[in-house]
């Protein structure tokens, strides 16, 4: 059965989407941007900061939804710029330190409010 998932820890939607979805033992978390969950956009801080905060916003998804980061399956990140792979990668890997998800990484054109980086999750509370 889907379940939505809501939390105040996490920036409420900035669009017509829920934070999460759930069936009885997958998340779908939402693309987390960087903002707060009291809605302060960290457009313009360095990339590290950004990737951080969207992590921060999955992993406050992920407890809503009964589950961690280490239990994530998949996650996708979206970059403005392929050039901030490296710092992301570096601020990523301090949420997964053993046995990291699978992932993708690319840059796409524009991404919403003019953010550096986008993150989505799956992951299973199995
Ligand atoms: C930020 C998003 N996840 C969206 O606009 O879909």
């Amino acid at each position: 059965m889907k379940r939505i998932i809501s939390t105040d820890d996490a920036p409420a939607a900035v669009g017509a989407y829920s934070q999460a979805t759930a069936t009885d033992d997958l998340v779908f978390t939402a693309g987390q941007i960087p903002m707060t969950p009291e809605g302060d956009l960290l457009d313009d801080a360095p990339i590290a900061d950004q990737t951080e905060q969207a992590l921060t916003n999955v992993e406050s998804v992920l407890t809503e939804a009964g589950c961690g980061m280490g239990d994530v399956l998949k996650v996708t990140v979206f970059l403005d710029d392929i050039d901030d792979f490296e710092a992301m990668n570096d601020t990523y890997a301090e949420f997964f330190e053993a046995e990291p998800p699978a992932r993708s990484a690319l840059e796409v054109a524009n991404l919403p409010k003019g953010v550096g980086v986008e993150i989505e999750a799956v992951a299973t509370t199995d």
